[in-house]
């Protein structure tokens, strides 16, 4: 999901109704939907700035046109209270920051193939992940949830409730960085099973070294927005986020001790498994 800082505006998280009422991306997109992420291109500026205004309008997807989007939409299971926190978040400021009805299924479903019981996010905003997560997990299972933002956790907390799985997270309010050192100065390296990050674009590495500490051998760390609006792919883009992010892919890329895989869903998440402890 994005962030505020972007200053890329309101709600993105509509229903499949209100989706449905854009004008068709078609009518504004170049012919072949690849050029949106090809640096190549002479119009690569535009195709980028494109791909930011349609995150804007609540379009949750690179590369796709708007009837492909709609039909993804609806073939996404939803749970309902998801449904409502979604619909909630879209008046909210900031609300293209939340994942998609897609992402948020494809995490929860990693969830389950990895039998996760213990997972952490790094970047709450109201829940929409977080919630996802939640719901996959068994009974017995635990969500770290870290998130600065009190007024945003307030909302979480009200749907975590609603959703009967509030006794499964356990909400940290305060910088990302601090609550995932004390899990560590906790003794509880090399215990969790699934991380998602989601927050500040700079602190990417810095997350995902600690959450290599934290996650064991065999468990998830996905990072999103990797693929930032297709900003990584434009050569003419270069500030502090995007190359952070553009630096971070990179890295990941030569990285022997997790396996990955880019995949092109929202605005792009590396799923990285655990090779091996320090
Ligand atoms: C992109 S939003 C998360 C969206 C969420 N995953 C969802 O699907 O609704 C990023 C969130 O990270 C939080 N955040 C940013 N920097 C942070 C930090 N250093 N520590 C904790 N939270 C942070 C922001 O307040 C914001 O709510």
């Amino acid at each position: 999901a994005a962030t505020l800082g972007l200053g890329v505006g309101p709600p993105q998280a509509r229903t499949l109704a209100s989706a449905a009422t854009s004008p068709p991306l078609g009518h504004r997109s170049p012919p072949c939907p690849r050029r949106r992420l090809c640096s190549s291109s002479p119009s690569s500026a535009a195709t980028t700035a494109l791909a930011v205004e349609e995150a804007r309008r609540g379009r949750k997807q690179l590369g796709m046109d708007s009837p492909l989007y709609d039909y993804l939409l609806s073939n996404v299971r939803e749970h309902p209270v998801l449904r409502d926190l979604r619909e909630e978040t879209a008046s909210m400021r900031g609300s293209q920051m939340q994942v998609s009805p897609a992402q948020a299924q494809l995490l929860a479903m990693l969830v389950q193939i990895l039998g996760a019981e213990r997972c952490i996010e790094v970047g709450v905003y109201t829940g929409y992940s977080s919630l996802a997560v939640a719901l996959a997990l068994p009974e017995s299972g635990r969500l770290v949830a870290c998130e600065r933002d009190e007024g945003c956790l307030e909302v979480a907390k009200r749907y975590y409730q609603l959703a009967g799985v509030a006794h499964k997270v356990d909400v940290k309010h305060a910088l990302a960085v601090d609550s995932l050192r004390s899990l560590l100065d906790c003794s509880e390296a090399s215990s969790y099973d699934f991380a998602f990050v989601d927050a500040d674009k700079r602190m990417y590495e810095e997350y995902f070294e600690l959450l290599l500490k934290l996650v064991r051998v065999g468990g998830l760390i996905v990072m999103d927005n990797v693929l930032w609006y297709g900003r990584v792919a434009d050569p003419l883009v270069n500030d502090p986020k995007t190359i952070s992010i553009r630096d971070f892919n990179k890295k990941l890329l030569e990285d022997k001790r997790v396996t990955i895989s880019m995949v092109p869903i929202g605005d792009g998440m590396t799923i990285c498994r655990k090779l091996e402890d320090d």
